[in-house]
């Protein structure tokens, strides 16, 4: 994969939708590495359809989106090794334990050193004790770290988050929005929806705010005092 490439995503008119009716659109937008980009709006604005349409994972009312500077195609070998996607649903093996889930995915993106980055994660998402439980016998926040831990374990290039911060403890939000930062700061570029102000200020570089069916490019500061009036 050409890793220099510096428009990671773009999308030209893009509007999101269902059956042909827009939710909300046009955007245009250029995604680069290192760019930290978070997503905000009410409940129910369109914010969950427009990543998804964003990624290629469902057609856009209008418009295009585009990845890697290829019509997006999440089946193809380059976007799977560029894109993590973590979206609001748990989805496990119910008979691999916790760190099993790990070692399949570093197997799977073919990692250099693979069980040192699956203790890495083990040790940030505070899921060590856990490590031999099955998804079944885990609480719903350390459900929530392991699909996380599975998204941040192996490389990308554009790292897709929908509400990350849900059913997180303060502690553990801090410190995922600090990775995330950490996380920019190497190359890869984040789309991270939120609805936590403080945790949109430390890792947002920009904001797309979602309103009444429109999309505008807003200042993080703006876009913090935007979920804050929800
Ligand atoms: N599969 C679907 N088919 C048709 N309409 C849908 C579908 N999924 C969501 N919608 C509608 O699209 C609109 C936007 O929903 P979306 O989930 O994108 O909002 P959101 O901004 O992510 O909301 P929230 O903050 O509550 O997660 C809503 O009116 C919703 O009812």
């Amino acid at each position: 994969m050409d890793t220099t490439h510096r428009e990671l995503l773009r999308a030209n008119g893009l509007v999101a939708g269902y059956g042909g009716q827009d939710v909300c659109g046009p955007l245009d937008l250029v995604v680069e590495p290192g760019q930290s980009l978070g997503i905000v709006g009410f409940n129910a604005a369109g914010k969950s359809t427009l990543l998804r349409t964003l990624v290629g994972y469902q057609e856009p009312v209008a418009g295009e989106s585009v990845i890697l500077g290829s019509f997006t195609d999440d089946s193809s070998f380059i976007y799977r090794k560029a894109v993590s996607v973590v979206f609001d649903e748990d989805a496990f093996f119910p008979s691999l334990s916790v760190e099993e889930h790990l070692q399949l995915i570093a197997g799977g993106h073919g990692m250099s050193q693979p069980q040192a980055a699956v203790e890495k994660e083990l040790v940030f998402f505070d899921l060590e004790a856990a490590r031999t439980a099955y998804p079944r016998r885990l609480s719903s926040g350390q459900r929530r770290r392991l699909l996380l831990a599975a998204a941040l374990l192996r490389p990308s290039n554009l790292l897709v988050l929908d509400e990350p911060e849900q059913r997180l403890d303060p502690v553990m939000r801090a410190a995922l929005a600090a990775r995330l930062r950490e996380v920019a700061n190497t190359g890869t570029a984040l789309l991270v929806v939120t609805h936590d102000p403080d945790f949109l200020a430390s890792f947002a570089d920009s904001v797309l705010l979602v309103s009444d069916g429109q999309i505008s490019h807003v200042g993080v500061g703006e876009g913090a005092a935007a979920i804050a009036r929800g």
